[in-house]
Formats: C-alpha cells, structure tokens, sequence
C-alpha cells in the first residue's frame, strides 16, 4: 500500500493539515473531496513526495519513500499534478514518452496510452497548441506510459484529473480509473466534482480544515448531514440506481 499517515503539515506559520491520513490500495480507487482549502492538494502533494510533512510519514509497500531513489518511485508511481509546465517545444507523443520512451517498446507504449486516452489522432501535433483539455489528457497518457514501464502495477496519483475536460472526457478519465484499479493499480485522485466522486470511489476521504472529517465508500460519505458540515450547503440526493448524486440547493443560513 501507498500510505500517508498522520501527516502534519505547516506552511507560513499555519498548520495546512492536521494528523490526516489517506492510502492508495492497489486495485481500489480512493477520492479525496472536500472545499477550498482544505488540503487536497497538499496533502496530495506531501504523498507525491513533492512536499516533506512535518510530523508523520509516507510509506510505499512498508519503505519510507524518504529513501526511495527518484528513479525507483518513477517506477512505483506516476503522479498527475493540477498543471504541468512544458517549456519545450515537445511533440504530444515526445510529452507521453518523456522518460521512458526507450525504442520500439517505447514507441508501443506511447501509441497504446494515447489510444486509451482517444488521442492517437494527435500523435504529432504541437503540444503547446493543444487545448487545456488535450493537454490534460496526454499528461494523462504520460502517466500510463509512466505505469506501464514501471515494476508492476504500482500507484497513480491525480490530482484534479476532470478539471477542464468536457462530460464525455470526465467520464473517460473515470473509466480508465476504474480499468486501471482493475489491472492492479491503486489509484489516488483528488476531484471537486462529488458526482464524479460518487462514481469514481471505492473510498471516498473527505477533508476539512486539514483533519480527515470523513471517510466510507461514497453512500457512508455523501450524506446530508456531512454536506452540510463540508460544504456549509444542503444539498438534494438521489439514487442512481445505488450510486448517490447529488444537486447542491442552497447555501446554509
Ligand atoms: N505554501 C503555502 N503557504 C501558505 N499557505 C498555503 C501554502 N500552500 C497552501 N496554503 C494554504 O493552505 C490551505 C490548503 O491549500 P490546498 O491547496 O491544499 O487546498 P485544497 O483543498 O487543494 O483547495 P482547492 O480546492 O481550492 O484546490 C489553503 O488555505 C491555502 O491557501
């Protein structure tokens, strides 16, 4: 398992997370939830190894990832950040490959995640002229070739993966979480969208205030009384058909 446990975290004399936890199960999906601020993305970001906790630890299959080297996490786990940076001129299939992209093997790899992502058609376009959602997506198939070149099926992490990506796009993204859990992976992904997360989840964690204030599969998690306290709304929810959704009524006064 790829856990963070009690994680700490201060920045700027404020303390951002407050003793939460959060795994990633291999062959399980787990969605982190919760309102602005609350600490998805550091906490998100302490997993990732990008930001060291102050108290608490991350652990991969047991080892401190402190003393994992660079190389062999890039081989355990592929990380999906909010935005990612490209300041070359890249080609998208030189964006999936970076890295990894070693020969014919690595020319496969490319070609079958941009399949899994619907984006052959742009194997050599421009990357830098690609809409947000594009590129969202051909990072995506960075990852996936990331996890197939890798030792094993290991761990993703996603942090907003549905961000800028029409309805038929988000629910190509929930598919390939739910067919890559099913390969083995474990997949970690922070979403605003609690319909998405109702559909996403094996495990929903909700924070707040930097505390996991909830944790249960999505009918535990999303339910009035728990809206209300995350969100400070009320909210209408329905079935479908043992799946909860959810239409956000009105702020609570
Ligand atoms: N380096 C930093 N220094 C000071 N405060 C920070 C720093 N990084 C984040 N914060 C604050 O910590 C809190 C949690 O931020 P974080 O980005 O983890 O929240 P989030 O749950 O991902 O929010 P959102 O849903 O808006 O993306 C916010 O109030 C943010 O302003």
């Amino acid at each position: 398992m790829y856990r963070a446990d009690d994680i700490t975290f201060d920045a700027a004399g404020r303390r951002l997370l407050d003793g939460a936890t959060a795994v990633a199960v291999p062959g399980r999906v787990t969605v982190l939830i919760g309102p602005n601020g609350a600490g998805k993305s550091t906490l998100f970001k302490v997993l990732a190894g990008e930001l060291r906790p102050r108290h608490g630890r991350v652990t991969l299959a047991g080892a401190d990832i402190v003393g994992v080297p660079p190389a062999r996490l890039a081989r355990l786990r592929a990380v999906l950040p909010q935005s990612v940076h490209v300041a070359f001129p890249f080609s998208v299939a030189e964006v999936v490959g970076i890295g990894v992209a070693d020969g014919r093997h690595g020319q496969a790899r490319v070609e079958r995640a941009l399949a899994r992502v619907e984006l052959s058609g742009l194997m050599g376009a421009a990357y830098d002229r690609l809409s947000g959602g594009e590129k969202q997506r051909v990072q995506l198939a960075r990852t996936l070739v990331q996890l197939e070149a890798g030792d094993g099926p290991g761990y993703l992490l996603l942090d907003e993966p549905t961000a800028s990506l029409d309805l038929a796009q988000q629910l190509l993204v929930l598919r390939l979480m739910r067919e890559l859990a099913e390969e083995g992976v474990g997949v970690l992904a922070v979403l605003h969208d609690l319909n998405l997360a109702a559909m996403a989840a094996d495990e929903i964690v909700a924070l707040k205030g930097g505390r996991v204030a909830a944790r249960g599969t999505p009918a535990d998690v999303l339910t009035n009384a728990r809206i209300a306290e995350l969100y400070g709304i009320t909210a209408r929810i329905g079935w479908a058909p043992s799946t909860p959704f959810l239409l956000p009524q009105s702020a609570q006064r």
